[in-house]
């Protein structure tokens, strides 16, 4: 797997466990619904995860929970880029969780380093978009789309359809042109799959880094560990600090967590014992 993940004008180096912090630029995240609100907010929270130690923020307008509403263009524009227009010199990577090419141009313009795109740039134009940049690209596997994707979980093998859908994606985009080490590949945990499948995309993640690109987790809140705690999902960090650090044993280089600074421990243990002799 190539060491340093090029993300625009930032080299991130990947010979140790990273963190995405998350940053939902979602009305429904913030009590008060005003945008102006909401955009101040964000920023603020991006400067918190950066504080406590992300080495990555995820800028995100649409939340993807299964059944969501789908948000406009011009509203995903007003709501993320403000964001990342306000991070620009924050010294950390800016990625934009978005699925619509038109806000992939207009973050990558505002600064954005990385594209984050839970349909792995699948939609008409996403690809052209990123090729004319230098911009980190995270593609993730979710079958159909957040309103369909809960119905879709008759697979064969979820390991296999997953790693030949990474496979067949990174083939794509290296037959654009794309450079390899601007990418990152991810299972979409909680995208399309039962708990059962969840635990074997986990359990057998050895097999998507085989595949030797840097490799993505998000677990963080999510519903398979609430089924396996009953935990709501306010109290659902030990259960991602368990899972992701086995995704870490597993060689995942990105977890993508809501609690950072509780992560950032997590992996300064990881890290000295693999430092250790
Ligand atoms: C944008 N995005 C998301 S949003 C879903 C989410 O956090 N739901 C959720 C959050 C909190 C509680 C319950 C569910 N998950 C991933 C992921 O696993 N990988 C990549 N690359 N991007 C991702």
């Amino acid at each position: 797997m190539n060491m340093r993940l090029q993300c625009a004008d930032i080299q991130l180096d990947l010979s140790y466990p990273r963190i995405m912090g998350i940053v939902n630029v979602t009305p429904d995240s913030f009590s008060d619904g005003g945008r102006h609100a909401t955009v101040d907010a964000a920023v603020a929270q991006a400067h918190e995860l950066i504080d406590a130690g992300a080495d990555i923020v995820d800028i995100g307008g649409e939340s993807t929970r299964p059944g969501a509403e789908s948000v406009s263009v011009d509203e995903e524009l007003a709501r993320v880029i403000p964001v990342i227009a306000a991070l620009r010199g924050c010294g950390v990577v800016v990625s934009v969780d978005t699925r619509k090419p038109e806000v992939m141009c207009a973050a990558i313009a505002a600064g954005a380093h990385m594209v984050n795109d839970v349909e792995a740039l699948q939609a008409d134009g996403a690809l052209e978009v990123v090729a004319q940049s230098n911009v980190a690209l995270c593609l993730m596997h979710m079958p159909g789309n957040p309103k369909t994707m809960q119905a879709l979980t008759d697979y064969d093998d979820v390991v296999v359809t997953v790693t030949d859908f990474l496979k067949s994606r990174i083939a794509l985009l290296l037959a654009t042109g794309i450079a390899s080490d601007r990418v990152v590949i991810d299972p979409g945990f909680g995208f399309g799959k039962n708990l059962t499948q969840n635990l074997q995309l986990l359990k057998h993640l050895d097999r998507i880094v085989t595949l030797n690109y840097p490799v993505l987790v998000g677990m963080s809140r999510k519903s398979m560990l609430g089924l396996i705690t009953g935990r709501s999902i306010e109290e659902r960090l030990a259960a991602g600090l368990a899972a992701h650090l086995y995704a870490v044993k597993q060689g995942a280089n990105i977890i993508r967590v809501h609690d950072v600074a509780a992560c950032r421990d997590a992996l300064t243990v990881w890290k000295m014992i693999g430092d250790v002799a």
